[in-house]
């Protein structure tokens, strides 16, 4: 098979599957819940009549002159809000760079402390916003709250989690985003509703919930042993190994880790180090699997879902159905993959998952060009219309959700070693927040302008990335941590990078 699964170390580590690693994972992947509740609230809120009114009077008089026989393509086609919702990705990447320096010096831990801290110190700004300006400053500090979460939390999984459990237990991550949109979606649905219209600051404000229980969560944490070892703690990275494997017999494991920190220890400057030759395969992957995940356009359907809820004559509740089948199908789909990722692996689920979003794609494709045509004005939609997208949308969406919704964040969080892992996944988390943001972005000119056609935009991106993860990825499942070089240097496409000319760092070669 072409980029060859099951290549494994040989490693076999003795130890348990712990209640304490279980809760410990549970904990740290709360984190996860402040990035969906972000994704989830501030698409609700942007639309709240009295918030826009308040801040964004303008938008908000145009808003209300579009009739419902406008082009539907085209109805969302306003950009004047993009500083508002701008500024969070824009922290967050910056605060992703500044928090490989403290995940490295201070370890993971004090890392997602931060960042429970700074979103939840954001969401009290923003709950009592006055003004544009405050509203700005406090989603900056949501921002910097996500960048240092989604830096470290996926990095921390990794680590604790035996290796055998290493994609279940990362995937919880991703399971905690869905519930913070879910949450988030649910709240909207109730706030907005509220008289007086002060609804908007309920929802906002409530983002204080998931920081503080994630902050607070984390003074039950220990640090992961790699992170102790990497700041010499030798003697509590042990005693902290032992406890969460729940065997006193954790030298074979300890030895390994050690000889990883020791090795990390060499690397002055990380940021250079990634640079070189012999971690390019890798550094191909922590930028393109955040990239590619965008380009799958799932948050597109997510956003277009309201519409076509609407269109099955949900009415009014079209937003608050299409939130809760969505989420629903999403969160049953992510614990899919939490069930089959370490047995089938990361490149069965995403070669499947791939197809699965491409045929749904296709419907879809079909369909609304059946209907809306290049005017984008339907008229009335049949019931079996709407029936038959919503049901390829939710197959499209279960397919990323045991797909590349998860892998995302685990495949670039384990292939690293650890002298780069903290820069490699700062990387990671920056592209993620630009594309995220581009896509939510571009994809209001994008519909306007290519129609249906947007929808073959994506399923080509689909394509691509299903052949490059065919021909390039090796299988990472039941792989330690700290062995992965192994998969690398065995894989035909990517062996010439560890042929002992490391530092003959060649650019450009590939
Ligand atoms: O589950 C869908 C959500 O998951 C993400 O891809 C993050 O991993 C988001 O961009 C998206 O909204």
């Amino acid at each position: 098979m072409a980029g060859g699964g099951g290549v494994t170390s040989g490693k076999s580590y003795p130890g348990k599957f712990t209640s304490k690693v279980l809760f410990t994972c549970i904990v740290a992947a709360s984190g996860g819940l402040i990035f969906g509740y972000d994704l989830g609230i501030s698409g609700g809120v942007t639309s709240m009549d009295f918030f826009l009114e308040k801040f964004f009077p303008k938008v908000y008089r145009k808003e209300i002159s579009v009739k419902p026989s406008d082009d539907q393509y085209c109805k969302f086609d306003s950009q004047t809000l993009t500083l508002f919702t701008s500024s969070l990705y824009l922290a967050a990447l910056l605060s992703s760079m500044t928090a490989s320096r403290i995940t490295r010096g201070l370890g993971r831990r004090m890392t997602m402390m931060f960042g429970g801290l700074f979103f939840a110190i954001g969401a009290v700004i923003n709950g009592f916003a006055e003004n544009v300006l405050m509203l700005i400053i406090g989603r900056v500090l949501l921002g910097f709250g996500i960048g240092f979460a989604n830096q470290s939390v996926p990095i921390y999984l990794s680590e604790i989690a035996p290796f055998k459990y290493r994609g279940a237990l990362n995937i919880m991550f991703q399971l905690s985003i869905i519930i913070g949109i879910l949450v988030a979606n649910l709240l909207n649905y109730f706030t907005a509703k509220i008289e007086g219209g002060w609804g908007w600051r309920l929802s906002l404000g409530g983002a204080v919930v998931p920081g503080l229980v994630f902050f607070l969560g984390c003074f039950f944490l220990t640090d992961s042993t790699n992170s102790l070892l990497e700041r010499d703690k030798f003697k509590e990275a042990k005693v902290q190994l032992q406890k969460i494997r729940g065997i006193d017999n954790v030298e074979e494991e300890f030895n390994d880790l050690a000889k990883a920190s020791e090795a990390a220890r060499l690397v002055q400057n990380p940021w250079k180090e990634i640079l070189t030759r012999k971690y390019r395969p890798q550094l191909i992957f922590a930028i393109l699997i955040p990239l590619f995940q965008q380009l799958t356009g799932m948050n597109v359907f997510v956003f277009y879902a309201p519409v076509l809820f609407k269109s099955m004559g949900f009415g009014n509740n079209a937003s608050l159905m299409s939130a809760l089948i969505t989420s629903i199908v999403n969160f049953c789909a992510t614990l899919v993959s939490i069930a089959t990722v370490d047995k089938y692996g990361r490149r069965t689920l995403f070669l499947e998952g791939g197809l699965q979003m491409l045929l749904c794609q296709l419907v879809i494709t079909v369909s609304i060009a059946s209907k809306f045509g290049t005017s984008g004005n339907p008229g009335e939609l049949p019931l079996w219309f709407s029936m038959l997208v919503v049901i390829a949308m939710c197959v499209y969406i279960a397919g990323f959700a045991w797909s590349w919704g998860p892998l995302g964040w685990l495949v670039p969080s384990e292939i690293f070693p650890l002298e780069i892992r903290s820069a490699a996944q700062s990387i990671t988390v920056a592209v993620n927040m630009i594309f995220t943001f581009c896509i939510a972005q571009v994809f209001t000119t994008m519909l306007c302008n290519l129609k249906f056609g947007l929808f073959i935009f994506f399923a080509v991106c689909v394509v691509g990335m299903s052949i490059f993860i065919y021909k390039f990825l090796p299988e990472t499942k039941g792989v330690p941590i700290e062995e992965m070089t192994i998969v690398w240097k065995n894989h035909p496409r990517w062996s010439k990078y560890f042929v002992e000319k490391d530092s003959s760092f060649e650019m450009g070669k590939i």
